[in-house]
């Protein structure tokens, strides 16, 4: 048994007449401590991967398994708690709360959690221990997304879930923030999961899964990963 699951996964959107086939029959799987790239092109499905394995909708049918435990029978209270305690994310616009501190930001979504860790001690681990007591407003966008990153990781989850992480920086610190999550898989065990449509990106990967109209074209296991320092694009 691998630790995520997609077993003939379909998910359809219904608006109005119209049927849209986000996904149609995805299979894979992710083992623990890998760092998994999803790739693929604008519409291709990665988003509706992600929000689904992340707790945040549902599946229209098939298995998703995470760590043996079956997600897509939950109801809306136990997807809360999953969504909680399981499961860490890091989104394009980092979504901090401008008036409170860094500190505060990792702590609030720390308070919530069953075994959190130390919020000082993870922002530390990011790089940012001299900027805690910052507002968000006075960090730039790479250290922003380091806070979002150490929220999430504070919550010592069972995956850290990356919709296209480095969407909203430029060149130079969307690959530092590759390299913390990079690191962050390597040093800690984390399973990272980080959906993009930057080809470049795989060469970084454990596992590279392939999306395309709603299907997965191919999975393919790195034999030679490279350091994010190395790539190009
Ligand atoms: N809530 C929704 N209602 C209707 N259709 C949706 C919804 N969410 C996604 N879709 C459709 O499902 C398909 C897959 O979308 P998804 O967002 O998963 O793709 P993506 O690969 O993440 O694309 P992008 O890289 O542009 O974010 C697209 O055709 C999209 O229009």
């Amino acid at each position: 048994m691998s630790y995520v699951e997609f077993r003939d996964v379909k998910k359809v959107y219904k608006t109005g007449e119209v049927e849209i086939n986000a996904l149609r029959d995805v299979d894979f799987e992710i083992e623990k401590g890998e760092f998994c790239v999803i790739v693929g092109a604008s519409g291709a499905g990665k988003t509706t991967i992600l929000n689904i394995l992340g707790g945040m909708d549902t599946l229209t049918s098939g298995s998703v398994k995470l760590d043996g435990r079956e997600i897509s029978t939950l109801n809306k209270r136990q997807l809360t708690a999953y969504r909680r305690y399981d499961v860490g994310f890091v989104f394009q616009f980092y979504n901090l709360v401008q008036n409170l501190t860094a500190l505060e930001n990792v702590e609030l979504a720390a308070q919530i959690c069953k075994e959190p860790l130390d919020a000082a001690t993870v922002l530390k681990q990011v790089g940012l221990e001299d900027r805690m007591a910052n507002f968000p407003a006075q960090l730039s966008g790479g250290e922003q997304q380091r806070v979002a990153i150490a929220r999430a990781l504070a919550k010592n989850p069972k995956l850290l879930l990356c919709d296209e992480p480095t969407g909203a920086l430029d060149y130079n610190t969307g690959k530092a923030v590759l390299k913390l999550l990079q690191d962050t898989c390597r040093n800690t065990g984390t399973t990272v999961i980080v959906i993009t449509h930057n080809q470049a990106l795989t060469a970084m990967a454990d596992r590279v899964i392939t999306v395309k109209s709603g299907t997965v074209e191919k999975v393919v296991m790195n034999d030679n990963i490279r350091n994010v320092e190395d790539l190009e694009w």
